[in-house]
C-alpha cells in the first residue's frame, strides 16, 4: 500500500515540533516562542508495517495566509493532499486555536484534534472534555502533553486506524495550481 502523509498543523508555539520529534525521532528546533518552524520538515514513522511521512508545518492562525510561513502551511493543507491533518491545539487556549480547526475541517481533509499542553491547562484549573468536542465536531479528539510523551500512544493508535483505512481519492481544490 502507498505511504501515507500526515501533516502536523496548528497555531504557533503549541508543540507541533515537539510532537514531530517524539513521533519521528528527529530533532527539530523547539523553543518557547512562536515562529520557530519556518519551512516544512519531513520525518518518517512506521506503524503496523505502514510507512508514514510526517510533515511538521510552520504555525499558522488561519488558512488565509498573511506571511510566507503561513503560506507554506496553508498550501500544504489545501493543496498538498495529506491523508490526514493532525491539528495540534494549546488546550489552555482552545477558543483561539479552534478558529483554524474550523477552517481545516471545511477543507474536508480527515483530521485528528490533539489538545496539547494539558499539563498547563490542568495547572490553571481548566477542565478539558475531549469527548464533548469529538461529538460536536465528529472527529477524533485526544489530550496530550507532548513534552512529557503523554498521549503519544493514543495518537499512534489513531494513526494506525487511518493507515488501515483505504485511501479515498481526494478532490483537488480549485485554488491549487
Ligand atoms: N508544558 C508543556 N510544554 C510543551 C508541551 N508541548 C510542547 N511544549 C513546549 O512548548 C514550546 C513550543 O513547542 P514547539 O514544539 O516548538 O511548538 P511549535 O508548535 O512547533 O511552534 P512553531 O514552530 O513556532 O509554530 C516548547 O518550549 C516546548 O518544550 C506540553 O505538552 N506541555
Ligand atoms: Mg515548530
Amino acid at each position: 500500500m502507498a505511504d501515507l502523509t500526515i501533516a502536523l498543523a496548528g497555531n504557533p508555539n503549541v508543540g507541533k515540533s515537539t510532537l514531530f520529534n517524539a513521533l519521528t525521532g528527529r530533532h527539530q528546533h523547539v523553543g518557547n516562542w512562536p515562529g520557530k518552524t519556518v519551512a516544512k520538515q519531513e520525518g518518517k514513522l512506521m506503524i503496523e508495517g505502514k510507512h508514514l511521512t510526517i510533515i511538521d508545518l510552520p504555525g499558522t492562525y488561519s488558512l488565509s495566509a498573511h506571511s510566507p510561513e503561513e503560506e507554506i502551511a496553508r498550501n500544504f493543507i489545501v493543496c498538498g493532499r495529506p491523508d490526514a491533518v493532525v491539528n495540534v491545539l494549546d488546550a489552555a487556549n482552545l477558543e483561539r486555536n479552534l478558529y483554524l480547526s474550523a477552517q481545516i475541517l471545511e477543507t474536508g481533509v480527515p483530521m485528528i484534534l490533539v489538545l496539547n499542553m494539558t499539563d498547563v491547562a490542568t495547572a490553571r484549573g481548566l477542565q478539558i472534555h475531549p469527548e464533548v468536542l469529538s461529538t460536536r465536531l465528529g472527529i477524533p479528539v485526544i489530550t496530550m502533553a507532548a513534552s512529557r510523551g503523554q498521549g503519544l500512544g493514543e495518537l499512534k493508535r489513531l494513526l494506525a486506524t487511518i493507515a488501515r483505512t483505504p485511501r479515498e481519492a481526494m478532490l483537488g481544490s480549485s485554488v491549487c495550481a
